[in-house]
């Protein structure tokens, strides 16, 4: 099995075919009832040096001495925005062998003795990183609104929903990472990555050619297969289903839907969990992309959502976040030093 590809060239530029368009978004609706994850062709948006580039910048960094690359760390700043160690973020418990810096959208009145309110920290070591970097979000942030609409004409939203719908989206408090693998010890009982769901909307991840790292969990019925459910999360355990290979395609991100998108779905799409393990030879890099909503958005189902669950006679489960709020618990435990950015 694997996940489907979606060409999102139908919705650039002034390409206004409409089939091609509803094409694409049935193609989205149904990867996103079935899979909660795809392969997103974003060859007609980007050139693929682009992010290759980005790899590149990354790789220099974490080949910089421990010392250079402590001087970015989390805890100079607000414990969210700058550079993690080896084995510092936790998921489902255990150090994840991973070492990352990240970048949030900047704000207004930086406050560093607030969780996740600092400025972002950029390697002057690495010639160029800041620049690309920020190109790249620029670029990102405006695929997250094209894929935004895209997904809104899958699930039958009107153009007044969907106007409401970006409200709460285009003014993103979006997250940039660049991680590093080192290859996971055969010995270990850990994970390179623990298995988790994405918190937020849309993730979009780039990542180098290694194969056999990233694997999505397909949730499958007792009986049909040999299940296999190590390392899944507590939460998670009493669930079947098998880890799929998602690796990368050329001129392709990969993307899948955070715990957001079951928010105004009410369930009907999935946030699936996803880990890596990485234990080839090789210093894996990976640059995703995490599109959420705006720090105030008031996440709730969508009507439109609710319309195909009452045609489809379910009873709906209903559940209301502000996004900052939600944001604020998770990174509050990377600010307490307890947990990871996974952990619930
Ligand atoms: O490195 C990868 O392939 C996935 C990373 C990931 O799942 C995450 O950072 O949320
Ligand atoms: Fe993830």
């Amino acid at each position: 099995m694997s996940l489907p590809i979606i060409d999102i060239a139908p919705y650039l530029g002034d390409n206004h075919d409409v089939d091609a368009r509803n094409a694409t978004s049935e193609a989205l609706h149904s990867a996103c009832l079935k899979f909660g994850f795809f392969y997103l062709d974003i060859s007609k948006y980007v050139d693929p040096a682009v992010p290759e580039e980005l790899t590149t910048l990354a790789r220099e960094f974490f080949a910089l001495p421990q010392e250079e690359k402590d001087k970015l760390s989390l805890s100079n700043k607000d414990h969210a925005r700058g550079y993690a160690r080896l084995k510092e973020n936790v998921t489902n418990g255990k150090a994840d062998n991973h070492e990352g810096l990240d970048f949030y959208r900047p704000v207004e009145e930086p406050d560093k003795s607030r969780p996740l309110w600092g400025e972002n920290q950029f390697p002057d070591q690495v010639p160029g990183f800041r620049e690309k970097y920020e190109a790249w979000v620029d670029k990102m942030k405006a695929l997250g609104l094209i894929v935004m609409e895209a997904m809104a004409v899958g699930l039958g939203m009107t153009p007044d929903e969907w106007q409401d719908l970006r409200g709460q989206v285009d003014d993103s408090f979006w997250v940039m990472r660049a991680i590093g693998y080192p290859p996971l010890p055969n010995d270990s009982d850990g994970f390179s990555c623990g298995a988790h769901k994405d918190y937020g909307c849309l993730t979009f991840l780039y990542a180098d050619p290694t194969p056999s790292a990233l694997q999505v969990f397909l949730q499958q019925s007792a009986g049909t297969i040999s299940p296999d459910t190590t390392g899944l999360p507590a939460e998670q355990g009493a669930q079947e289903g098998i880890w799929i290979n998602a690796d990368p395609i050329p001129g392709c991100v990969v993307c899948n839907i955070g715990e957001m998108w079951e928010i105004w779905t009410n369930g009907l799409y999935k946030s699936t969990l996803h880990r890596v393990v990485h234990r080839s030879s090789n210093y894996r890099i990976s640059v995703p992309f995490f599109f959420e909503p705006n720090f105030s958005a008031h996440v709730q189902p969508l009507a439109a959502a609710k319309r195909i669950q009452e045609a489809a006679g379910s009873v709906a489960e209903k559940k209301s976040i502000v996004y900052g709020d939600f944001l604020m618990a998770k990174v509050g435990n990377n600010f307490a030093g307890d947990k990871g950015k996974y952990d619930k």
